[in-house]
């Protein structure tokens, strides 16, 4: 009983004791501005826990710009104080909302959406990357003559290339730091502009509704000469531990491929939904997609961590968007429209159902096909090349499950460097 009452008693010191402790503000010496570059629905949504942070760290300036891709928004009904036809910022400006991309949810105050790309990045100390990068390059020229001479910056764009030149991979983060990297004005000397990644499963809609959701963001900052940790401060701006944790490792370059490659196996999911095949057949081709990922990252990068692949990047991001994500609603109605016998294109699927946001995945799928052909690869990769033989060559949609078979000589063994090595197959007469 008296043992009871005590810990009773210790409880209730502890809870209060908890609560004095509950919030303590991160301090850091440096201030930091943050931009945002995209205002789709991942950049409005990443836009919503950054604005929230902004405006409670005393680190942080509070106004939070976004850059915003002008459109003129046709307005529906409900929105009376606008003429019929409105542009896109000055909608998210006066009403705080984001109608084309994040409909239904509210935006910060402090968050202030610029059209002009100067404004937005002005002194930014901290860029947040969030838009297809076709669109994103030709803007860093920009970004580099405005940004804080230290800045640095996280992509949240999940796409990867091929590299025609080197026959290998090129990484969004390596290509953002190649556009806003230059020549020291004081010493002449190189400023490589330092970029990390942010990857998780993070269905933006899902985010901004408060739904929990964790995330992953992969850094390898210095501690600047005010003695801050680049890393945690990053990860502080973009955490909210109520609804969206951010966990930081350092495998930058694994963490980006796993968020640019599961949207090909989402197209695969796809194809499995359109055909009407079960949760068993799904996760057949989650737990393969995964090895194949794993082997591709093994294959095309330095440095990738095996544990990166238990993630929310890795295993929680494939999921969610095998379930959840566009690029598995694509990959259903493309086959739904071949079983139908009225196949649709890529493009027009993208132009009809995702009201102006971007299909990535096909693409990947092309590039990872390319970039497998040119090295004579595509048969350690059954479940990548048949996605592309569906996608583009015109194979029956059911033969994905040819691609969930493992022949043998794929089997996948890991010698000390970590690298796919192929099992010879001695046949007998
Ligand atoms: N939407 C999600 O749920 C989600 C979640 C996690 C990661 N991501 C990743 O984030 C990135 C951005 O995704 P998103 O959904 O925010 O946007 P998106 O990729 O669907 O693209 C739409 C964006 O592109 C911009 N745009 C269109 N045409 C343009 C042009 N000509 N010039 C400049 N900008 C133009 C639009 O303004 C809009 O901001 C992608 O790499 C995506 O994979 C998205
Ligand atoms: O909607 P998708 O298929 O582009 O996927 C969204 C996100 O990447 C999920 O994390």
């Amino acid at each position: 009983m008296i043992a009871a009452v005590r810990s009773t008693v210790f409880r209730g010191q502890l809870r209060s004791q908890l609560r004095c402790f509950a919030y303590v503000p991160p301090t850091f010496s440096t201030p930091e501005k943050v931009a945002i570059i995209g205002s789709g629905s991942f950049g409005s949504a990443a836009a919503l826990s950054v604005a929230r942070n902004a405006a409670r760290f005393d680190f942080c300036d509070s106004e939070v710009r976004m850059y915003t891709f002008e459109e003129e928004i046709t307005v529906g009904d409900g929105v009376v104080s606008f003429p019929e036809t409105e542009k896109l910022s000055r909608i998210i400006n006066k009403k705080h909302e984001n109608p084309k991309y994040l409909p239904g949810v509210k935006l910060p105050d402090n968050l202030v959406s610029c059209p002009d790309l100067l404004t937005a990045c002005l002194d930014a100390t901290l860029l947040i990357f969030v838009m297809p990068f076709q669109f994103l390059k030709p803007l860093l020229p920009t970004v580099r003559k405005v940004m804080d001479p230290e800045a640095r910056g996280v992509s949240l764009i999940k796409e990867v290339h091929f590299d025609e030149e080197t026959l290998g991979v090129k990484l969004i983060s390596k290509q953002i730091q190649d556009g806003l990297s230059f020549k020291k004005e004081t010493d002449g000397r190189d400023r490589k502009f330092p970029c990390g990644v942010l990857m998780g499963a993070n269905i933006a809609s899902e985010i901004a509704n408060g739904d929990f959701s964790e995330s992953t963001l992969a850094t390898r900052f210095r501690v600047n000469e005010e003695g801050d940790d680049l890393n945690e401060k990053t990860r502080i701006v973009l955490n909210n531990t109520e609804s969206f944790r951010v966990y930081s490792i350092r495998d930058v370059e694994g963490c980006e491929a796993c968020g640019a490659l599961k949207n090909v196996i989402a197209i695969g999911a796809g194809f499995v939904d359109g055909l009407g095949m079960g949760s068993n057949t799904k996760a057949a081709l989650m737990r393969i997609g995964i090895q194949e990922m794993e082997r591709f990252c093994n294959d095309f990068l330095d440095g990738v961590e095996p544990s990166t692949f238990s993630e929310s990047c890795g295993m929680a991001d494939l999921i969610t968007t095998c379930v959840g994500g566009r690029n598995r609603k694509c990959g259903e109605i493309f086959a739904k429209a071949v079983i139908n016998g009225a196949p649709l294109s890529w493009d027009s699927i993208e132009e009809d159902h995702l009201n102006g946001q971007r299909l990535r995945g096909v693409k990947t799928t092309k590039q990872v096909h390319e970039l497998l052909q040119s090295q004579d690869l595509l048969r350690l990769y059954p479940l990548f090349s048949k996605i592309y033989s569906i996608a583009y060559d015109g194979e029956p949609v059911d033969s994905i499950i040819d691609g969930l078979y493992i022949p043998n000589e794929v089997i996948m063994t890991k010698n000390g460097s970590n690298r796919v090595e192929i099992e010879e197959v001695t046949t007998t007469a």
